[in-house]
C-alpha cells in the first residue's frame, strides 16, 4: 500500500526483517542512513561555516557519527558532541570507531553563528522527556537561531504521537528513512520537523508491506481507485441525491454551504430540508439546490421514502439541544433503508448530552456514518479519551466505539475507520480556519458518499480535496469560496 506511516515498532520490525534477509547488515543500513543525511547537508547548506553533529548514545547517534565522518571527508569543518559513548557491540559503536572526528562532551557544546547543527541525539528510541545537556543544547540552538538538520526525527519528538517530550529542536529539514512516521505529520511534531525528506536506504517494498501498516498519509493514492466518475448514461439521481437539514430562519447559511459543496463534489441532486419559518430565507439564496419543507420527523421521513436520497448531512446550523440528537436517532431508526450520513457541528454537541445515542448501535443503524468533530466537539463526545496523548489513537478508539468513520479535525486532521485504518492529513492550510469551512467539508463528504464511495475513502477524499481547494485559493479565503475551487481540483484528479 502506498503512503504507509510506520509506527516505531513497525519500523523496527522492518529493520529486523531486512537485516535477517540481507544483503545489508545493521551497520550498512546505518551507513546508508548517514550518507542520505550528509548528502542533504551538503546540498542544502553548502555555505555553512561549520557543522556541529550532536550524537546520542543509541543508533540515532550512530547515524550522526556516519554523517560527521562523511562531512569531514568532504572537507567540511565538523565537530562531534556526544552524550555518552555508544553501547559496546552496537552498530553505533562501529560508527563511532570509524569516525575520525574526536567527540567532545555534549555539555561543552555551544552553537556558532553561521554554522549548522545536525541533531542525532534521539530518534525512534526516545524513551522519556529530554533533560540535561540535550535540553540545554536545544535551548541554546533555539536562542541562537542556528539551522538544524534532524536525523529521523527532531530529538524529543515522539515518532508515534508527534508529542514533544520535554524539549526539542526546531529543524529546517528532517531526514527520515524508508517511510514517514505518524509523528512527522501530527502536531506539534510536524512543525518541529520542518521539511521532511524520506530517504531510501535499501529496505524493500515487500518488507514494508509485511509490516502491515494501517495508518497512511492522506492523499489521492489512498482513495483514487474508489473515486466516483459519472458514467456516460448517468442521470441526476443516479449520480447521487444528497439531503441536507437546514437550521432555523436565523441559521440557514451553514446548511446552504454544505448543500452547495455536495453539489460541487458531484452529487447529481441536492435537497435542502427546511423548517417552514426558514423557507423564505433559503429560497432567496438557492438556484440549483432543491428546497422542501420539513417541520417534523414525519415530514422528513416522508421525503426520504418518496425521493430516496443516497446520503444526508445533519448538523450545520442546527441547534445543540438534546432534541436535535434525539431527532437524528429517531430518523436513522425509522429510515426505509440504512443511509450513509455525515453528522457534524451542533448535532455532535447535541449527541454529547446523551452519550448513549452515540454508542455502537447508533453507528450500526447508519450504512456508513461519518462524524466530523473538531477538538472541542471531540472532547465533549468522548471525554474519557481526552487523556490519551496520541490524537491518532484517540481517533481510532472513537471510531471503534461509534462504529463510524471519525474525521477528527484540526491542523493535523486524523480520519479513522471502525476497521482500524487511519489517515493523517497534511495538505491543510491555515486559511481553512474560517467560519463555515467545516460545513463545506460535510457537504463534500456527503457528495462522495452519495456517489457510492465508502465512508473512510469518502472522508479521506473530502478532507484532502477541501484542503487542496483552500490551498489553491490562498489568502482571503472564506467558506463560500471553497465550493467554487472544487471543479479545478476535481479536474486534476480525474484527468
Ligand atoms: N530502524 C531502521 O531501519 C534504522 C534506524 N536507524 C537509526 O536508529 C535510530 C533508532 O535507534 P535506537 O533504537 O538505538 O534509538 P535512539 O533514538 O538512538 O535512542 C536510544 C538511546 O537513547 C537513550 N534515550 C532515549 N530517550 C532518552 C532521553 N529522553 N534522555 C536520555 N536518554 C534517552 C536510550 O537510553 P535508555 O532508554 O536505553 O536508557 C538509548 O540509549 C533511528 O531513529 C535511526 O536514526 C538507522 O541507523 C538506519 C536504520
Ligand atoms: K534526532
Amino acid at each position: 500500500m502506498p503512503f504507509e506511516l510506520l509506527l516505531p515498532d513497525e519500523m523496527a520490525a522492518c529493520d529486523r526483517r531486512a537485516i535477517a534477509t540481507g544483503p545489508f547488515d545493521g551497520y550498512q543500513f546505518m551507513q546508508r542512513a548517514g550518507a542520505a543525511v550528509a548528502a542533504i547537508v551538503l546540498e542544502r547548506f553548502p555555505a555553512a561555516s561549520r557543522v556541529d553533529v550532536l550524537c546520542g548514545p543509541g543508533n540515532n547517534g550512530g547515524d550522526g557519527y556516519v554523517v560527521a565522518e562523511l562531512l569531514r571527508r568532504s572537507g567540511v569543518d565538523v565537530a562531534v558532541y556526544a552524550e555518552g559513548p555508544p553501547r559496546d557491540g552496537s552498530d553505533a559503536a562501529l560508527a563511532a570507531a570509524d569516525c575520525k572526528v574526536w567527540p567532545q562532551p555534549l555539555a561543552a557544546f555551544a552553537p556558532s553563528a553561521g554554522g549548522l547543527v545536525v541533531d542525532a541525539v534521539y530518534g525512534a528510541g526516545l524513551a522519556r522527556p529530554v533533560g540535561g545537556a540535550a535540553r540545554r543544547a536545544m535551548e541554546s540552538v533555539r536562542t541562537a537561531g542556528v539551522p538544524v538538520v534532524a536525523v529521523d526525527l527532531p530529538s524529543g519528538v515522539s515518532g508515534a504521537t508527534g508529542e514533544i517530550l520535554g524539549e526539542t529542536f526546531q529543524a529546517a529539514v528532517t531526514v527520515t528513512f524508508v517511510r514517514k512516521k505518524p509523528g512527522h505529520l501530527l502536531q506539534p511534531g510536524r512543525t518541529a520537523c520542518g521539511e521532511v525528506v524520506v530517504a531510501d536506504i535499501g529496505i524493500g517494498e515487500d518488507i514494508v508491506a509485511a509490516a502491515g501498516a494501517t495508518c497512511f498519509e492522506n492523499g489521492p493514492e489512498l482513495w483514487k481507485s474508489r473515486f466516483p466518475r459519472p458514467a456516460v448514461d448517468s442521470h441526476k439521481y443516479s449520480r447521487g441525491h444528497v439531503a441536507v437539514f437546514s437550521g432555523a430562519a436565523s441559521a440557514t447559511g451553514a446548511a446552504r454551504l454544505s448543500a452547495l459543496a455536495a453539489a460541487r463534489a458531484g452529487a447529481g441532486a441536492v435537497t435542502l430540508l427546511s423548517p417552514s419559518e426558514a423557507l423564505a430565507a433559503n429560497a432567496a439564496h438557492l438556484t440549483s439546490i432543491m428546497l422542501r419543507k420539513a417541520d417534523t420527523r414525519e415530514e422528513a421521513l416522508a421525503f426520504f421514502a418518496d425521493r430516496r436520497p443516497a446520503a444526508f448531512v445533519y448538523g450545520p446550523g442546527l441547534d445543540a439541544s438534546a432534541e436535535t440528537g434525539r431527532l437524528l436517532f429517531e430518523l436513522i431508526d425509522r429510515l426505509p433503508r440504512p443511509l450513509p450520513a455525515v453528522v457534524d457541528a451542533s448535532a455532535l454537541t447535541s449527541l454529547a448530552a446523551e452519550p448513549g445515542l452515540l454508542a455502537g448501535p447508533f453507528g450500526g443503524r447508519a450504512a456508513d456514518l461519518v462524524i466530523t468533530p473538531h477538538e472541542g466537539e471531540f472532547g465533549r463526545l468522548f471525554p474519557d479519551l481526552r487523556k490519551i496523548p496520541s490524537k491518532l489513537e484517540r481517533a481510532r478508539r472513537a471510531a471503534d466505539r461509534v462504529e463510524a468513520t471519525v474525521v477528527y479535525k484540526g491542523p493535523d486532521t486524523v480520519i479513522a475507520a471502525p476497521d482500524g485504518r487511519a489517515a493523517i492529513n497534511a495538505n491543510g492550510t491555515p486559511w481553512l480556519a474560517t467560519a463555515g469551512s467545516g460545513d463545506v467539508l460535510s457537504g463534500i463528504v456527503a457528495g462522495f458518499l452519495a456517489q457510492g464511495m465508502p465512508g473512510f475513502e469518502a472522508a479521506c477524499a473530502g478532507v484532502w480535496i477541501h484542503a487542496e481547494a483552500a490551498r489553491r485559493f490562498g489568502p482571503g479565503l472564506i467558506a463560500e469560496d471553497i465550493p467554487g475551487e472544487l471543479p479545478a481540483v476535481l479536474r486534476d484528479l480525474l484527468d
